[in-house]
């Protein structure tokens, strides 16, 4: 359903420091597929989403969904089929604005807006129920201001809206790294609870490999903006991180190998 086709990004190129994000990536992406990447800092995994979610164009290759070129489609106009959570909780939500209007925002990307702008009682019921899901009680405090929540209701709030509207794609970049290991974990339950439920095609960078293995039907490395290792559902069964490491080491080697014999 996503594809991928010989994607290149390189930022400030022709300068001093010039940086390959991405150098010839070729994804193909399963309608249900769940796939979980991780790589070093600076792997290009960021990236990789921001090409997907449409905040950056690539400077060769194609994005196609659901067999429609989407290369320069805007981000905006990708909003409605791609739900996204950041790092940050801050990013996801905004915190001048009521639970009840961030989730009208996230809601209208997907809907159309009704000639009443004001929030309908059917609405507001439906916003309840969907809160309740996450099981921290902002069901009661939809008139509540975003910035007065902690970043782990933040996190789930911003989960809930990437992914109440069932998005054809939910990206998640890393996006239990900032909160404690308890809100962590939060997050996380509630994020697999989501992705079975609505069957979400999922990608997911984590720092986390024992996350990376134990998440998902797809495991990809990336590294120096290539893919460098693709382990498949059933090679993920018998995947550790000791092989994990190894397959890292070996490519790291065979980068050595090369800038000695250049
Ligand atoms: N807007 C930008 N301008 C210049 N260079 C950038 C920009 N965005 C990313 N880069 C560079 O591109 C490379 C890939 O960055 P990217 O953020 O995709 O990596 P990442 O794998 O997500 O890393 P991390 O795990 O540290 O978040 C890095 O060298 C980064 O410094």
């Amino acid at each position: 359903m996503l594809q991928l086709k010989h994607i290149h990004k390189v930022f400030n190129e022709g300068s001093l420091d010039e940086k390959i994000a991405l150098d010839g990536i070729h994804l193909e992406v399963e309608k249900g597929d769940f796939i979980t990447i991780i790589g070093s800092n600076g792997a290009g995994k960021s990236t990789l989403l921001n090409i997907i979610a449409g905040k950056l164009f690539p400077d060769e290759g194609e994005v196609w969904l659901d067999g429609v070129n989407i290369t320069t489609l805007p981000e905006h106009k990708r909003s409605k089929y791609i739900g996204r959570v950041f790092q940050n909780p801050l990013s996801g939500t905004s915190p001048t604005l009521t639970i009840e209007e961030n989730l009208a925002i996230a809601y209208g990307r997907v809907h159309k807006r009704t000639l009443a702008r004001g929030v309908t009682n059917k609405r507001k019921n439906y916003f309840k129920e969907q809160l309740s899901l996450l099981g921290l009680g902002l069901e009661n405090r939809l008139n509540a201001k975003v910035g007065l929540l902690s970043g782990g209701e933040r996190q789930a709030l911003s989960l809930l809206m990437a992914t109440f509207t069932k998005p054809k794609i939910l990206l998640l970049d890393e996006h239990t790294a900032a909160l404690d290991p308890a809100r962590a974990e939060v997050v996380l339950s509630l994020t697999k609870k989501f992705i079975e439920e609505y069957n979400l095609t999922t990608i997911m960078i984590t720092h986390n490999m024992q996350q990376a293995i134990d998440l998902g039907n797809r495991l990809l490395m990336m590294n120096r903006g290539k893919i460098i290792f693709e382990a498949s559902a059933e090679e993920k069964v018998k995947l550790t991180i000791p092989k994990l490491m190894d397959e890292f080491a070996k490519i790291q080697d065979a980068v050595s190998d090369r800038v000695l014999l250049s």
